[in-house]
């Protein structure tokens, strides 16, 4: 996947830009709140429908404007064509184009246009709580996986009932029949999910051992959201449910499934330093986009947006040289150009990004 062309109109500082990027790595350049970031969170919105900032509504259009809009167009190997999306959003409502045809969901734009990003909030996919590692692998599923996202609906919707029953104090006929259909979406949900961290484990240990070879082996472990080894997720159901009619929530589950990295050379219950949690995040990063590429022959866009205040030169080089090697479309933020050792004999496309205005060199 390559965008060959970003317009962004009313996105936090960014007025009014044009970048035509190349085909492979971008460097975009400039001072502290000249614009970099958002760029990137505009490429990020139309591929996940929010920032990895946040949501829209929560300060992504430019302050007194009604809306923002990205328009991307790029080549879908797969497809052999040039695509085209554009979306409006104003925080509450919008309305999305793809291929010139309005869309329904936002969720359409994100099937067809596929991102990785690692920015400086990243490391929570190692650190923070549960919801940005369910949402990496739902992401990949999503992806790569076309059972995915019908049974992903399916246990979703039964879960808002159940919850909203077991809030009613309803009667247990009523709880049996959710209970039933939360396992027969949740059940083969799950083996999705742990089929899928298996397959990731062979790009994960590759880029490991090459970005983090001092962490030793590193080994993906999946959490199913219940004792699965022991119970099935309907006996889990019903034995959680006196006590889930006492807090009104579903406390067992997929919607709780949980993965982590283990690393053979720290031992157990020993944390990594924010540098390493860094650098295991980006690991997981590259490794779903290997993995995506490897599933659907091309790469997704890759975002790294501040890589130098994340990472040392050495890592970023070999970050950067692994993606060259992928020939994969790269577009990186800085606020000075990378060194010639990090840089090496890699090409590059340079932008200088000034108050809001975007410029190739
Ligand atoms: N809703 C908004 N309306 C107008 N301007 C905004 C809005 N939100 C943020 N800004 C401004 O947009 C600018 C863009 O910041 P951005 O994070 O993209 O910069 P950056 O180049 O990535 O900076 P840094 O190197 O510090 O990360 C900032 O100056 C900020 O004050």
């Amino acid at each position: 996947m390559r965008l060959s062309r970003v317009e962004v109109r009313k996105l936090r500082s960014l007025d009014d830009v044009v970048v035509v990027p190349g085909r492979g790595l971008n460097l975009f350049v400039g001072a502290n709140g000249a614009g970099k970031t958002s760029l990137l969170e505009a490429v990020h919105l139309m591929a996940y429908g929010r920032s990895f900032r946040g949501r829209v509504r929560d300060g992504l259009v430019t302050s007194d404007a009604p809306a923002l809009e990205v328009y991307v167009e790029w080549e879908d190997h797969a497809q052999t064509r040039r695509r085209k999306a554009g979306l409006r959003h104003g925080g509450q409502t919008w309305e999305g184009r793809l291929d010139g045809e309005g869309v329904a969901h936002l969720g359409d734009l994100c099937a067809a246009f596929a991102v990785v990003s690692f920015e400086p909030g990243s490391h929570a996919l190692v650190s923070g709580g549960g919801e940005p590692r369910r949402r990496y692998v739902d992401w990949g599923l999503f992806h790569v996986e076309q059972d995915f996202l019908p049974l992903w609906r399916r246990y979703a919707r039964a879960l808002k009932q159940r919850n909203s029953l077991l809030k009613q104090r309803g009667r247990n006929e009523q709880l049996d029949v959710w209970d039933h259909e939360l396992a027969q979406a949740g059940e083969p949900m799950t083996r999705l999910r742990e089929d899928y961290l298996a397959q990731l484990q062979g790009p994960l240990g590759a880029i490991s051992g090459e970005l983090a070879p001092m962490l030793g082996e590193a080994t993906l472990e999946f959490l199913p959201g219940w004792r699965r080894d022991e119970l099935s997720l309907a006996d889990a159901l019903l034995l959680v449910r006196e006590r889930d009619l006492q807090t009104g929530f579903t406390s067992v589950g997929p919607h709780r499934a949980d993965w982590r990295i283990r690393h053979s050379a720290l031992p157990r219950g020993e944390t990594l330093s924010r540098g390493q949690a860094k650098l295991t995040a980006l690991t997981c990063v590259l490794a779903q986009a290997e993995h995506y590429a490897g599933v659907r022959g091309e790469w997704p866009v890759v975002l790294l947006d501040d890589l130098a205040s994340e990472l040392d030169r050495s890592h970023q080089r070999r970050v950067l040289e692994r993606l060259a090697r992928g020939d994969a479309q790269v577009l990186v933020t800085g606020t000075e150009l990378p060194a010639e050792t990090t840089l090496g004999a890699l090409e590059y496309r340079l932008f200088h990004v000034e108050h809001g205005r975007i410029d190739a060199a």
